[in-house]
């Protein structure tokens, strides 16, 4: 057996559109999401998250489910719009719901990990400019200060940002996330001001002089080179710069890289956004760094690639759902090159898991592929911490079946199958796997 070392955190981890639903109760206004998804066209089959799992009305189930399951810490994040509705307007009332979580999560003896932003900007906020606009890093900074105050003494962690590469590139960029725009411009200047905002709040979180850890979860993707030739290894080079070093740069060594700025800046623009002390702020210490890992990219070189110059090929393992490829070695890789080139910063991974297409069959759901593919991702973390690595956690993505973006209902991340017609939970084969490996606090040989 494997063993995994005391005190490690087993967790999973959802998002507030992803689940909640009660998108028009207790006082919650609208977000980017939901006029995204209600947008025609958007969506896979047309689906959003005015109900989705309602997780708002069936918490405390859900909650029965997690300490069924044996984790020690949920994840999940609030949703902007319950506090700042519109303009003008707070509403600390809408932290009711949250307050109500995670009391219940502290009663069931489950540290909640709790994500400030998780995609679902305030539709006024996104009308004035959203994170185009520097204006919003200080209205991040007002919202992390409520949660702060009502909030800070009963949660022992705090992710300011899930992925700010995919609320910029995937949101501003390539117009596949809310809010739908292709202005690569815009896309850069969205995250440097994400990457602002999260240095302006843990600052104050410090300033506050809260008990708990405060990071950000960045979604890191190892990059492979095609080949051995030169020209793919620079296009690796290149990719892994404009997908992982573009973020952890900043953050844990306060400078963007330098090759990031000056190609990308040359054709696209939006680093004019960068103002004299950012990077001082960016680059203010974090407690941990929160790691979402489901797949390695492999690159080629490709000179009709304007931005770039790289080509993606597929990789030779097996696939998700999503078309991902399933590479637990990138999970090694990835963890142990975090320690060789930014030091020895306290890593969770704050997501890993795999959509598959499971069938409820006999009121059962045998995701024997799930299983495999976390088996094969828990070795490779074990393999990291064996090697003295500093891995605090892991939260398995997802705790359910749940609104999965621009896929809508259609991809099934869960160890939990939600049934969209009655909403009821049916805990997956792989559900019980993991409840048995918390037991044993290891994995098989
Ligand atoms: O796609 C599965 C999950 C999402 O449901 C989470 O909300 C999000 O944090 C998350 N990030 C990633 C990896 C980056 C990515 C995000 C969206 C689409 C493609 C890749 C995978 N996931």
């Amino acid at each position: 057996m494997r063993k995994f070392p005391e005190g490690f955190i087993w967790g999973t981890a959802t998002a507030s559109y992803q689940v909640e639903g009660a998108t028009r109760e207790g006082g919650r206004g609208r977000s980017i999401w939901d006029t995204f998804a209600h947008t025609p066209g958007k969506v896979a089959q047309g689906h959003h998250g005015d109900v989705a799992c309602d997780h708002y009305h069936r918490y405390l189930d859900d909650i029965q489910l997690m300490k069924d399951l044996g984790i020690s810490s949920y994840r999940f994040s609030i949703a902007w719009p319950r506090v700042m509705p519109e303009k003008g307007r707070v509403w600390v009332k809408g932290l009711d719901f949250y307050k109500r979580l995670i009391h219940a999560l502290l009663e069931a003896g489950i540290r909640p990990a709790v994500t400030i932003y998780h995609w679902d900007l305030p539709q006024w906020i996104e009308d004035d400019g959203g994170w185009n606009s520097r204006e919003t890093v200080s209205r991040f900074r007002e919202y992390s200060e409520i949660l702060f105050r009502e909030l800070g003494d009963l949660v022992p962690m705090w992710i300011t940002h899930n992925e700010p590469w995919c609320a910029s590139i995937l949101g501003y960029g390539l117009g596949a996330h809310a809010p739908g725009l292709c202005d690569w411009r815009r896309a850069y200047r969205a995250a440097h001001h994400l990457l602002l905002s999260h240095g302006h709040t843990v600052r104050l979180y410090r300033e506050l002089g809260l008990k708990g850890e405060i990071g950000i979860t960045l979604n890191l993707t190892p990059v492979y080179p095609a080949s051995s030739r030169p020209e793919d290894v620079a296009a690796a080079h290149r990719q892994d710069m404009f997908q992982n070093r573009w973020f952890l740069d900043p953050v844990l060594k306060g400078a963007y890289p330098e090759e990031l700025l000056r190609r990308v800046d040359a054709v696209v623009g939006g680093f004019d956004a960068v103002q004299p002390g950012d990077l001082e702020v960016i680059s203010a210490p974090i407690d941990f760094l929160g790691v979402n890992y489901y797949s390695r990219a492999v690159v080629a070189d490709d000179p009709a690639d304007p931005l770039l110059g790289v080509r993606h090929v597929p990789g030779e393992g097996p696939r998700t759902e999503m078309d991902w490829e399933v590479y637990p070695e990138g999970l090694y890789d990835l963890l142990s090159r975090l320690r060789r080139d930014y030091g020895d910063v306290p890593i969770y991974i704050t997501e890993n898991g795999a959509a598959y297409d499971d069938r409820v069959e006999g009121g059962s759901v045998h995701d024997t592929n799930r299983i495999e593919y976390l088996a094969l991702h828990f070795a490779a973390a074990h393999r990291f911490l064996e090697e003295g690595g500093n891995l605090r956690g892991y939260y398995v993505w997802s705790l359910m079946d749940n609104f999965e973006w621009a896929f809508g209902y259609t991809k099934r991340f869960g160890i939990v199958y939600v049934d969209y017609e009655t909403l009821a939970r049916i805990p997956k084969d792989s559900y019980f796997w993991y409840q048995q490996v918390i037991r044993d606090r290891a994995i098989a040989p």
